[in-house]
């Protein structure tokens, strides 16, 4: 049986639809007077108790509508109903016009023309327009006017004689007609998404959609369990939506949310994004200390398998030793400049080494602070995570106390030790020799010794690169550019990429979003180059500061060091900071 509740914008109607509801057996009407916001106010009722579909008529229905999710059938006007009301009025004297929304007026229209009428017609988008429209017809000269409740109600008030057009039983059967068509559509789709749901419910990742404006939109019931978020605050879940939104693409991270990690696929959808949260690996170990945080810490147990391109022997050669170093589980350095590949190579060896359930842990060496570091020793992380690939990034700015316990763990020979893989920069002998590195530490992990020459040294990978990246970059930007004029990649070829394949990836992609044509040209190399070399000079800048001061301190940090760049002309220093002298001045005082 289906629940209809029936919303009548006038009392006629109210006698008719009871008398129809005698003659239906398959439906459960009840009846209600109610217009506009009235009927609003009764259709939302009507929801929360559990009523099926809503019939209603005109501006009543349309605002009902807008307020409810279950189906709303509109009693349309029918031809009958315009002729049986035209018909009437052809008794009427004085001059009349039909006002209404389109609905109305057009079958109207028609139907005057046949019967050669003088009715006027006017359309309106809104109620609002209503008055207007029938002072100007008072005006005029007009004295009945037919249409819908408002219309009616309006002629009333300004002394014009107004005559409702009704619904005859014709139109009421086919609203019911409607009815049954939209309900049992209506149900057939609320099965599904009930089937869909339960399966979502029983996954044990938990699931979240959410919209642009970073509002959940849907969520599992692990979802819902595991965070409380009805729109999304954590920042960098926050960043990994908008990465993936940019992408166009799946991304994978892990992060640590509310004491736990989670490995997270995202995966874009039309205006929304699906998140997936795994919980990886023993979180709750992992978590325990509250300051390893996912800055330091990361845990993957999928990597990307990305190739390693290049023509040059020197990285043919790297590719033989990891395919030589992949089938053994003894420690690998990776050492090489910055942006070299040298992640990339790391995560080949472990693609090559992975065994099924192996995570790979990643430290960042260069951030970890004391506490962080006290922590990892006290509760003996490293033999905690015995099973798993430690992968010891920028080993080489690991502070020298820190070298030490590290050393003492792994000549510790009760310790079970896990895999080592590490990458540092290019310059071991140099800090080994000034004694900021433990040379024994590295004698000890640096039997298998990778190193990849800076890309000015391999000139010959550049041309290669450069196309692999431009065909890379197609699918997340289109079509339009598909190579680069010689003079370009000359251009390309000779630069000495200080970023070296990071930074060309990073000026290809540059190219890419500069370039006006089909062909990258010399002229768009020479744009992006003086951009990419201004950044680098703020970076620089940056990168002198120790982000660790006072706001004030590390302002007078960047104040000077701009003034250095300067030539101490504190002028120029003012006006690369965008401050006035006078300023410059008080804030270096
Ligand atoms: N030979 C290569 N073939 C393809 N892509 C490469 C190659 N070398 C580096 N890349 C790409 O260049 C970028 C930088 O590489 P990666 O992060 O591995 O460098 P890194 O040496 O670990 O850098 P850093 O020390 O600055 O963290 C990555 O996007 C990587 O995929």
């Amino acid at each position: 049986m289906i629940k209809v509740l029936v919303i009548v914008p006038y009392e006629g109607l109210l006698e008719m639809m009871k008398e129809v509801s005698q003659e239906v057996e398959d439906i459960e009407l009840q009846v209600e007077l109610g217009n506009l916001s009235e009927g609003v106010a009764i259709a939302k009722n009507a929801e929360n108790e559990g009523y099926h579909v809503i019939v209603s008529r005109g501006g009543t229905a349309s605002m009902i509508q807008e307020a409810v999710s279950i189906p709303v059938i509109d009693i349309q006007v029918s031809g009958y109903d315009v002729l049986r009301i035209l018909t009437l009025v052809k008794g009427f004297s004085g001059k009349a016009a039909i006002v209404g929304f389109s609905n109305i007026t057009q079958g109207a229209a028609t139907i005057s023309e046949l019967l050669d009428l003088d009715i006027k017609t006017l359309t309106i988008t809104r109620d609002s327009e209503v008055k207007e429209k029938l002072l100007e017809l008072s005006k005029d000269g007009y004295e009945v006017v037919i249409g819908d409740v408002v219309t009616v109600q309006t002629a009333k008030q300004l002394g014009m004689t107004g005559v409702l057009i009704t619904s005859g039983k014709e139109a009421v059967i086919d609203a019911l007609e409607e009815t049954r068509r939209s309900y049992r559509l209506f149900s057939r789709l609320q099965q599904n998404i009930a089937f869909m749901e339960t399966i979502l419910d029983s996954e044990e990742q938990a699931i979240g959609v959410f919209n642009q404006d970073n509002e959940v939109i849907y969520g599992n019931e692990q979802f819902y369990h595991e965070f409380h978020w009805l729109k999304l605050d954590n920042t960098d879940v926050k960043k990994l939506i908008q990465e993936t939104t940019l992408a166009n693409e799946k991304q994978v991270k892990t992060l640590s949310i509310n004491n736990k990690l989670w490995e997270i696929t995202t995966c874009p959808i039309q205006d929304a994004t699906i998140l997936f949260f795994k919980n990886a690996h023993s979180p709750q170990t992992i978590t325990k200390s509250e300051h390893i945080d996912s800055n330091v810490i990361e845990l993957h147990t999928f990597v990307a398998r990305t190739p390693i391109l290049g023509k040059s022997d020197v990285i043919h050669h790297v590719m033989d030793q990891i395919e030589h170093f992949g089938e053994l589980d003894g420690p690998v350095w990776v050492s090489g400049e910055q942006g070299n590949g040298k992640e990339l190579v790391v995560h080949s060896i472990y693609l090559k080494r992975q065994t099924a359930d192996k995570p790979l842990i990643t430290l960042h060496c260069d951030v970890i602070t004391a506490e962080q570091w006290k922590d990892l020793m006290k509760e003996s992380f490293f033999q905690k995570y015995a099973n798993s690939i430690f992968f010891l990034k920028n080993i080489d700015k690991l502070k020298p106390y820190m070298q030490k316990e590290l050393l003492q763990f792994l000549q510790n020979e009760n310790n079970r030790n896990p895999q080592w893989l590490i990458s540092s920069g290019d310059n071991m002998e140099k800090i080994i020799k000034n004694g900021t590195f433990h040379r024994e530490l590295f004698q000890l992990l640096a039997q298998s010794h990778i190193h990849i020459p800076p890309l000015r040294e391999r000139r010959e990978d550049i041309e290669y690169l450069v196309h692999v990246f431009i065909s890379d970059l197609h699918p997340k930007y289109g079509n339009e550019v598909v190579g680069i004029r010689n003079d370009a990649l000359e251009q390309l070829i000779d630069y000495d990429w200080p970023g070296n394949v990071g930074q060309l990836k990073y000026v290809i992609e540059q190219l890419f979003l500069e370039s006006q044509s089909y062909y990258i040209e010399k002229t768009e190399v020479d744009t992006v180059f003086k951009r990419v070399e201004q950044q680098a000079k703020q970076n620089d800048v940056l990168s002198y500061v120790d982000m660790s001061g006072t706001l004030e301190e590390i302002e007078k940090q960047v104040i000077i060091k701009v003034l250095e760049e300067e030539g101490m002309n504190q002028s120029r220093a003012a006006k690369r900071l965008g401050i006035n002298r006078s300023t410059l001045w008080r804030k270096l005082k």
